[in-house]
């Protein structure tokens, strides 16, 4: 039982219509996928042994930042071009499309928000993902978001079914935003955005449904229902996943469709929401759920701890509580104090699979 064996996907990176079974069979089954931020290959390590162990699909996405950290923070990434996003998202791809499959899981590799301001990254991946079709007959990546929630609602449904028309051809996946995310974002802080901006219109939504779906059939909608990006004093954010159930249903009236959860939802922001909140979205159609703070924060415990642990094996290469003349070697290796962030993290992935019941659906 599982994506593997009832939808016969292979393990590795997915694409296309897999990655519609996979949306269609997580709103069936009432789970949701984590999408976890990653940066750097130890993330990415850390994502997929915990979808390994923990039996289940993943997505690892990389922000237009996340890209150019993959890359490198000392390579120039000129606004006009971002060759070193462009370069790292590549770069991200195809490390991860090499060792996915050895983990015996799906795997769906994606890119996160983009705002206006970056559509040369996102025009940069496109044509890498255009090559690598070309040459194989899949792009490189699963799924990218455009995230045009900053502008105009006409330009953002405009804009956004030009690029999904662009992606239609290769049965690419994409991701759009309508309603703001508050908190910080691809480096511009929404954090005093005002209040309504960040609850969806269902509307908007049919709009949206009604302009992409004759297009394609493989995106969905990070709609806002309260949505903030990082974590917060309890009681500052306000989420109303319920909006989620009311657009499910004006859409299903609206377009006479069959099914009660016409539309695939994403929800952003998930680092210090509720279980609660997490059920209630997916029991709503949402089918990935986005975490980046909440990593960051259980990769650096490891490694905290490990420092503050061993701090008097950290001070000099040699000299230690067991004798002036020993050498520290083993304890400062990258390959030891890295790995006490992977594993961290690894146990909040874990977690994050565990309550958006993804657990054991691979
Ligand atoms: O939405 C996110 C990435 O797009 C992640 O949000 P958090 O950092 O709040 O988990
Ligand atoms: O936008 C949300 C993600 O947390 C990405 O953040 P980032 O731009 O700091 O990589
Ligand atoms: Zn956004
Ligand atoms: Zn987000």
């Amino acid at each position: 039982m599982g994506i593997l064996s009832d939808l016969n996907i292979k393990p590795g990176v997915i694409y296309g219509d897999d990655v519609l079974k996979v949306f269609q069979y997580a709103q069936e089954k009432q789970f949701a996928i984590p999408a976890i931020n990653v940066t750097s290959s130890s993330t990415v390590v850390a994502a997929l042994e915990a979808a390994k162990d923990k039996k289940s699909p993943i997505v690892l996405q990389c922000s237009q930042g996340g890209a150019a950290y993959f890359a490198g923070k000392g390579l120039p990434d000129s606004s006009e071009k971002r060759e070193a996003s462009v370069a790292g998202a590549v770069a991200a791809a195809h490390y991860i499309r090499a060792v996915a499959p050895h983990y015996g899981i799906p795997v769906i590799l994606h890119t996160d928000h983009c705002a206006k301001k970056l559509l040369p990254w996102l025009d940069g991946m496109f044509e890498a993902d255009e090559a690598e079709f070309k040459l194989t007959g899949t792009p490189l990546y699963s799924s990218h978001m455009i995230d045009l929630s900053e502008e105009e609602v006409k330009f953002n449904i405009e804009t956004t079914a030009k690029y999904l028309k662009r992606a239609a051809p290769m049965k690419q996946w994409l991701e759009m935003e309508i309603g703001i995310t508050g908190g910080e974002e691809d480096g511009v802080n929404n954090e005093d955005v005002d209040n309504n901006s960040l609850y969806t219109q269902p509307e908007d939504i049919l709009e949206i449904y009604n302009t992409l779906a004759p297009i394609s059939p493989y995106f969905s909608i990070a709609a806002g229902f309260g949505n903030v990006h990082g974590v917060y004093k309890p009681g500052n954010v306000k989420l109303h996943p319920e909006l989620l159930g009311k657009h499910q249903k004006f859409v299903q009236e609206k377009i006479s469709a069959k099914s009660s959860k016409p539309v695939f939802f994403v929800f952003h922001g998930g680092s210090g929401s509720t279980k609660e909140e997490f059920k209630q979205a997916i029991s709503f159609g949402v089918v990935k759920v986005n975490l980046d703070t909440d990593m960051q924060w259980g990769y650096l415990i490891g490694v905290r701890d490990y420092v503050t642990k061993n701090i008097e094996y950290l001070k000099t290469q040699v000299g230690n509580p067991e004798g002036a003349d020993k050498p520290n070697k083993k304890k400062y290796d990258p390959r030891v104090w890295v790995r006490e962030g992977e594993k961290t993290m690894k146990a909040r992935v874990e977690e994050a699979l565990d309550d958006f019941a993804a657990a054991g659906q691979a």
